[in-house]
């Protein structure tokens, strides 16, 4: 009936889809109608094609109401009659107890029923009795939701792309999902708990909930890879949502792709917080005071100032506070002046010279200027318009962007240090100093950020046109939205009224967006682009100084920061969320933390909880949901050819994903030993496997991998929790402790 009833939706909204296409659209107002319409249409075809599988997932059947409750990916009405829910999006307060509801606190419900559909056919059902007389021997000590549902999707084979969770929400997840939109949220929590899943269900919870406020803004979802990002790139669309950029932090920089790598010492340096008081000086260091005269070539003659005029002119755009391109206005208006005053001086003796002297009038000053003030006016003018004045200017107060400004600084040792002495150590700017031409990292995009910053832009002039314009998109959307009003046949039928969900701001956006890009592409291209909302998924990697970036793209400090301070492999990562976050919000933030691991099994814990002892031992490791019966495996490395060990894996794995994870120093000589594999085999560094989880796993070299950085036992840690079911260890000289047996 369900499915009937989408396909008749479908059907509807296509029949509106095509009718607003074909509608003439021949004056402007007819034309942003039309877009208006289809780009409404499109979205909810989009939504209503991304839930075919799955469509419903569960069933209510509660004390006191006569028909059960179904819920699903998306909410779906009877079309005649009263409007009837027949599914409810699991997003929506009613759907709640699905997911809350206990044996012990039923909220009123006598049945949940679990359904799972293979195309459009009901394959299996799994019933909860959430009565307490049938409760005992019901709930398992971790109080799980769908305990048979639960564990049918955890043993499920990995297919390298994340999938959704929401017919499984646990209670501990499903409270974090639907926090309130406002503050800053951190969700802590050991590998394998859903920090990830969590955090995009809550992106899909805050666009339905608060979709007037977050619509326009979007959703800004930050990962650290891109392998990462491609991992997790499906599980939104299939939730049914448009408006989120998934991004890394070396993707924020619009114009710049970070393709070099830092070494570890530079990524470090990059992300202290101490970089700004550098920058802000490299900055400085590009408005000189010359230390002799300063000659500027004019008019076949040579203008010479002091240098405490210089200074004079620098001190006062300096006084401005405004960023450096914006106060060099300041600047160049005083060196023109004084450069006119200079001039003027010049012409005068230039006009007198030779010239016997004139006895002077009866009342005549001998001191009074000879040129008047139009003279100067047009002096000033052609040393405006002087190329070699303009390059003089040019060399003591350059229009700099980030980039040239950041290129210059890594590549001269001498600026280097004249920004950063007493601020980094010799070794710390060895660290930094590299060629001109080398490749953008993306420890360099805060660094060019903060720069925009301290740089500015003088975009007077596109501003005040892209203002008026959007004056006048305005002002236009709202006569369109009068028009609307009165035609609901354009309207979906569960947007009674358009003016209620879009008022003339977001209808001149989403008019925008419908002719030209969505909100999220859109912010992708802006650097100063302001999310409604910034998610940030293994946030205990992020520098100071990437920090900093984030906190400009979300004035609003509404955020979810996602991460486990244990996990910590980046040189410039947090080991303390207080400290970290501290910096920017104070201590108004609030911690959640998820407990379970829905990850890995009982056996391969046991083996991560020795590498976590070793990290700090008073950590805990979570507790996982599933044993497999079968214990990690080890042998030495180089006893049998790689590729046969990992075959075996790829087999016993039967389909599913199988990782090698391997020291950096290895990675190449890995890849090619393994080349052939085909995709059934990734070969990654712990770095590269954040995030990400196989069915089986090689830890090759452990030992290699601790040693490799001062948080090598936080990324054992996190290497021995990348697997849902086989993890086998290949030690080579000596051992850490962890390594079993
Ligand atoms: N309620 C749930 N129902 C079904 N599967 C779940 C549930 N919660 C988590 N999972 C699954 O558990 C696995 C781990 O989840 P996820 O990757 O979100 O964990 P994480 O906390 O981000 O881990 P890490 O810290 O290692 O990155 C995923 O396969 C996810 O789909």
């Amino acid at each position: 009936m369900l499915y009937r009833r989408l396909d008749a939706e479908r059907e509807t909204t296509e029949r509106r889809l095509e009718r607003a296409l074909r509608s003439p659209g021949e004056t402007p107002q007819e034309s942003a109608e039309r877009d208006a319409a289809s780009s409404l249409h499109h979205e909810r075809l989009a939504q209503l094609g991304s839930v075919e599988q799955g469509l419903c997932f569960g069933r209510l059947d509660f004390h006191d109401q006569a028909g059960p409750a179904y819920i699903g990916r998306l909410g779906l009405f009877d079309s005649d009659g009263d409007y009837e829910p027949l599914l409810l999006d699991w997003r929506a307060p009613a759907a709640r107890p699905f997911y809350l509801a206990t044996a012990a606190s039923p909220e009123g419900v006598r049945r949940r029923r679990h359904i799972r559909t293979l195309s459009r056919k009901v394959v299996g059902l799994d019933d909860e009795i959430l009565d307490l007389r049938a409760a005992d021997g019901q709930q398992a000590d971790l109080g799980l939701a769908g305990e048979a549902a639960l564990l049918a999707a955890l043993e499920r084979k990995r297919t390298g792309e994340m999938g959704d969770i929401v017919a499984t929400i646990q209670a501990e997840q499903d409270d974090i999902i639907r926090d309130e939109l406002g503050g800053v949220v951190v969700v802590q929590g050991g590998p394998g708990t859903g920090k990830t899943a969590v955090a995009l269900h809550r992106a899909a919870y805050l666009l339905y909930t608060y979709r007037q406020q977050l619509a326009s803004r979007g959703v800004l979802v930050v990962g650290p890879n891109s392998t990462f990002l491609r991992y997790i790139g499906q599980v939104l669309p299939s939730l049914g949502e448009t408006g989120v950029l998934l991004s890394t932090i070396g993707q924020l920089f619009p114009g710049i792709r970070a393709r070099g790598a830092d070494s570890r010492e530079a990524a470090e340096v990059k992300g202290r917080p101490v970089m700004v008081d550098v920058l802000t000086r490299a900055v400085a260091d590009r408005q000189r005071v010359p230390e002799e005269k300063f000659e500027v070539a004019f008019d076949d003659d040579v203008l010479v100032l002091d240098p405490d005029v210089v200074e004079r002119a620098r001190d006062k755009a300096r006084r401005t506070r405004r960023p450096h391109n914006l106060a060099r206005r300041v600047f160049v208006d005083a060196m023109l002046d004084a450069l006119t005053e200079r001039a003027a001086v010049r012409m005068e003796v230039d006009l007198f010279e030779g010239v016997p002297d004139i006895p002077l009038e009866a009342g005549e000053d001998p001191d009074a200027p000879v040129l008047d003030a139009g003279d100067r006016v047009e002096i000033r003018k052609e040393l405006s318009e002087s190329g070699t004045v303009a390059a003089a200017l040019d060399e003591l107060w350059p229009k700099l962007t980030p980039q040239r400004l950041l290129r210059d600084l890594f590549a001269d040792a001498g600026r280097l240090l004249s920004a950063s002495d007493g601020l980094l150590s010799d070794d710390d700017r060895g660290a930094l100093k590299r060629p001109a031409r080398s490749p953008w990292t993306p420890g360099d995009v805060p660094l060019l950020d903060e720069l925009a910053e301290l740089l500015g832009e003088d975009d007077a002039a596109e501003r005040e046109a892209r203002e008026r314009r959007e004056r006048e998109e305005r002002a236009y959307a709202e006569g369109v939205l009068d028009i609307m009003d009165q035609d609901e046949e354009l309207l979906d039928e569960d947007q009674i009224n358009i003016a209620d969900i879009l008022d003339a701001e977001l209808f001149a956006e989403r008019q925008e967006r419908s002719s030209h890009l969505t909100a999220a592409q859109r912010a992708a291209r802006d650097r100063t682009w302001t999310f409604g909302h910034v998610i940030v998924d293994e946030a205990q990697e992020l520098s100071a100084m990437d920090w900093r970036l984030l906190m400009r793209r979300c004035p609003s400090r509404s955020m979810t920061v996602v991460g486990d301070v244990a996990q910590t492999g980046a040189p410039g990562g947090a080991s303390s969320w207080r400290d970290m976050l501290g910096r920017y919000v104070g201590d108004r933030w609030r911690l959640r933390e998820l407990t379970v691991n829905y990850r890995t099994p009982v056996e391969i814990m046991n083996l991560a909880a020795e590498a976590l002892h070793e990290v700090d031992p008073r950590l805990r490791v979570p507790t996982s949901v599933r044993e497999t019966g079968v214990p990690p495996w080890r042998a030495p490395l180089g006893e049998r050819p790689l590729a046969s060990i990992v075959d075996e894996e790829v087999a016993a794995a039967d389909g599913g994903t199988v990782a090698v994870l391997v020291p950096a120093s290895r990675l190449g000589a890995v890849r090619s030993e393994l080349d052939g594999h085909g995709d059934a085999v990734s070969v990654l560094t712990v770095a590269e496997a954040k995030g990400l989880e196989f069915d089986g796993v090689v830890v090759l070299a452990p030992e290699e991998i601790v040693a490799e950085s001062p948080r090598g036992w936080n990324d054992l840690y996190v290497a021995y929790t990348r697997a849902t079911q086989r993890l086998g260890i290949l030690y080579s000289a000596g051992r850490p402790t962890s390594t079993p047996g």
